[in-house]
């Protein structure tokens, strides 16, 4: 039996989405799942999405990370669905969808700009790992790190992997877990702001992340930053609006950039 799919990315972090409107797909078969993310034995992606029929909305957004385990919300995935819903002809260029968080509108432009409403945030706490980080739920938990001038000029030298892989272990996080984003502040606010993310379910660095961003541009509020704020992952750049609550939460979150679709297939996995 062949499975039919499409493969999408958003500033490179990259998904397999399935049609899967008649909710004919086992999403018990969490080896599955891996087995076609994974990058050596199946088609290759940091995380696989269904989009489904929903009653009360214009789809569903199910997620899975490439572990193949369902997660939180992905903020670059909900972008991928969007352009993927809008392929299918499901929606034209407005859409409002039920994700895992809760319902989210997105708009698809002109350019092929997916903007995705983020869920409304709490105020940033101190993380309770390393000095100066911050902890901010986006959909997805996030632990975001400022790289301070000792760690290393540029984020381009740093070690994401072997500092994230900790922070994302560490007891303080226990049991869920936490992505891990690293900061370099650039030198004006206004300019783009270098991100790298260690993926919780990915368990690697992955070339984007958008609910990581999101966080990051709510964290750099703090440090000068104006919305909209522009966030360059290794995978293209990312914008993300908002505006900050007087109990210092944030709402009216919007994540925009790219959402490509790559190639489609059939698999007998
Ligand atoms: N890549 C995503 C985040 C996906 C979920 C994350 N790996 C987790 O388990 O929290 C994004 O674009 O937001």
């Amino acid at each position: 039996m062949t499975l039919a799919f499409h493969k999408y990315q958003g500033t490179g972090n990259d998904f397999v989405i399935l049609d899967d409107r008649a909710a004919q797909f086992d999403t018990a078969d969490h080896a599955r799942i891996a087995r076609l993310c994974h990058r050596r034995f199946g088609i290759g992606a940091d995380g696989l999405m269904l989009l489904r029929n929903h009653a009360s909305y214009d789809f569903e957004m199910v997620y899975f990370n490439a572990d193949g385990r369902p997660s939180t919300m992905c903020g670059n995935g909900g972008r991928c669905l969007v352009a993927f819903a809008k392929y299918l002809g499901v929606i034209t260029d407005e859409a409002y969808f039920l994700a895992v968080d809760g319902p989210h509108a997105a708009r698809v432009e002109a350019d092929g700009t997916v903007r995705l409403k983020m869920i409304d945030a709490a105020a940033l706490q101190p993380a309770e790992v390393g000095e100066g980080a911050v902890f901010v739920h986006t959909g997805s938990p996030h632990h975001v790190h400022f790289l301070a001038a000792e760690e290393g000029h540029t984020l381009a030298e740093f070690d994401v992997h072997s500092a994230g892989h900790a922070i994302r272990y560490d007891p303080a996080y226990d049991p869920a877990g936490v992505n891990v984003n690293f900061v370099e502040v650039p030198a004006d606010p206004a300019h783009p702001w270098p991100v790298r993310t260690y993926e919780r379910g990915v368990e690697a660095e992955t070339l984007s992340c958008g609910t990581g961003v999101t966080a990051v541009a709510l964290a750099a509020s703090q440090r000068g930053a104006a919305s909209p704020v522009r966030l360059q992952t290794p995978g293209g750049l990312l914008e993300v609006a908002f505006q900050t609550q007087p109990g210092g939460g944030f709402a009216n979150v919007w994540l925009s950039g790219p959402a490509v679709r790559v190639f489609g297939g059939e698999i007998s996995l």
